[in-house]
């Protein structure tokens, strides 16, 4: 089960982050959210070991403003947020590695997602919310029994301490990695290491539990 914290921005958080392990670091490059980084230079990218992977994460950005960040940069992935298009996703698969993202409410229907499932590496679910992200609010997991795609996915939306146990609950197949953000911070955009830390053990052990069975 791979770990992807999202919504980072200071360069000394980021080095604590990347010590517990984090496979994936989120960047938002979206001026509404209160995690935006609005310098990439701030991040401290040069720092961090090869093997994670920085992600940008955006909404409804230009690709020519995408591409320059990963060339500047160096992203190793996008996250898509917005509207984005199948063949905006495209553009960029086997350049980086591409995440889409979809909120979700109360229904979902995954039949929206077929024309994506060549054109990214990834689904990211999140909870449905006007401000496309970070809204710290859990969905109904019981929906994803519908996803029946095999474009591997995340989870995300309002996970923390108190709910993570349950990933235990999700036999899908596809069920790839967690996605943790609001409910790990101090302040927005700074993440509470000591909180990250327990929520690493418990998807390592839920990794372990896995494997053995
Ligand atoms: O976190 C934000 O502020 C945000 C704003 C706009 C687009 C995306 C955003 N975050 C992207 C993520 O991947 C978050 O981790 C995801 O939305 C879940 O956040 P949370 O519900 O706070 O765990």
């Amino acid at each position: 089960m791979k770990i992807k914290v999202c919504g980072l921005r200071d360069a000394e958080n980021i080095k604590a982050v990347a010590a517990l392990g984090s496979d994936y670091i989120g960047l938002i490059r979206y001026d509404l959210s209160p995690r935006y980084v609005n310098n990439l230079d701030d991040a401290g990218l040069n720092d961090i070991p090869e093997t994670i992977l920085k992600t940008g994460v955006f909404v409804n950005e230009s690709a020519e403003k995408i591409q320059q960040l990963i060339d500047e940069y160096g992203l190793n992935a996008i996250q898509l947020h917005g509207n984005e298009s199948a063949d905006f996703a495209a553009a960029f698969k086997n350049k980086v590695v591409v995440l889409k993202a979809f909120g979700v409410g109360e229904s979902f229907d995954f039949k929206q997602l077929e024309n994506y499932a060549g054109s990214v590496d990834f689904f990211l679910f999140d909870t449905k919310t006007a401000a496309h992200g970070g809204s710290g609010q859990s969905f109904n997991w019981d929906i994803l029994n519908d996803y029946h795609l095999d474009v591997p996915f995340f989870l995300s939306g309002g996970l923390s301490i108190d709910n993570l146990h349950e990933i235990a609950s999700i036999k899908h197949p596809q069920f790839y990695g967690v996605d943790l953000n609001s409910r790990f911070e101090t302040s927005p955009g700074m993440k509470d290491i000591e909180k990250l830390k327990k929520a690493f053990a418990i998807v390592k052990q839920y990794t372990t539990n896995e494997i053995r069975s």
